[in-house]
């Protein structure tokens, strides 16, 4: 099996609902967002071009989150909040019979960092973001 995972860098600005402490006011990131996908290379050699793969990341998720207020576009945009969301957005259109979408890590800070891998791995009923 292999994994190929591409990043992606966003500016946005938030503010954490209900956050006792500076993260309730608004302030920005620079975003670091890597989708990793697993699965068998086809008869090119590829699970996936990284040129359709950074197409289709940049139609889907940054030309919507790049430069903009996220908690008009995400509830409560937490890097957990976050990575559900990209997760949802791209889990249906990167799958096919050879790979599948893996992870979504976003980094909200150099040291700061969460992993989405899907629902299976929730025990905790959440709202969709
Ligand atoms: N589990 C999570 N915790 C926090 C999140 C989050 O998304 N998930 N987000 C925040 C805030 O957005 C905050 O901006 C992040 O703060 P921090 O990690 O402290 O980042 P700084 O760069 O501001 O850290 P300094 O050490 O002050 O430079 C909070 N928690
Ligand atoms: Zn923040």
């Amino acid at each position: 099996m292999f994994f190929l995972s591409k990043e992606f860098v966003f500016d946005a600005a938030h503010r954490l609902d209900k956050y006792k402490g500076k993260c309730e006011n608004l302030h920005g990131h620079t975003y670091r967002l890597r989708v990793t996908l697993v699965g068998l290379p086809d008869e090119e050699g590829m699970i996936m071009d990284f040129v359709e793969l950074k197409r289709l990341v940049h139609e889907q998720v940054i030309s919507l989150l790049d430069h903009n207020y996220l908690n008009q576009i995400i509830p409560q945009p937490t890097a957990e909040n976050i990575a559900r969301w990209v997760w949802n957005k791209l889990e249906p259109l990167l799958k096919n019979e050879r790979r599948k979408l893996y992870e979504v890590t976003v980094w909200e800070t150099a040291d700061s960092f969460v992993t989405y891998r899907g629902s299976n791995d929730e025990r905790c009923a959440e709202s969709e973001g």
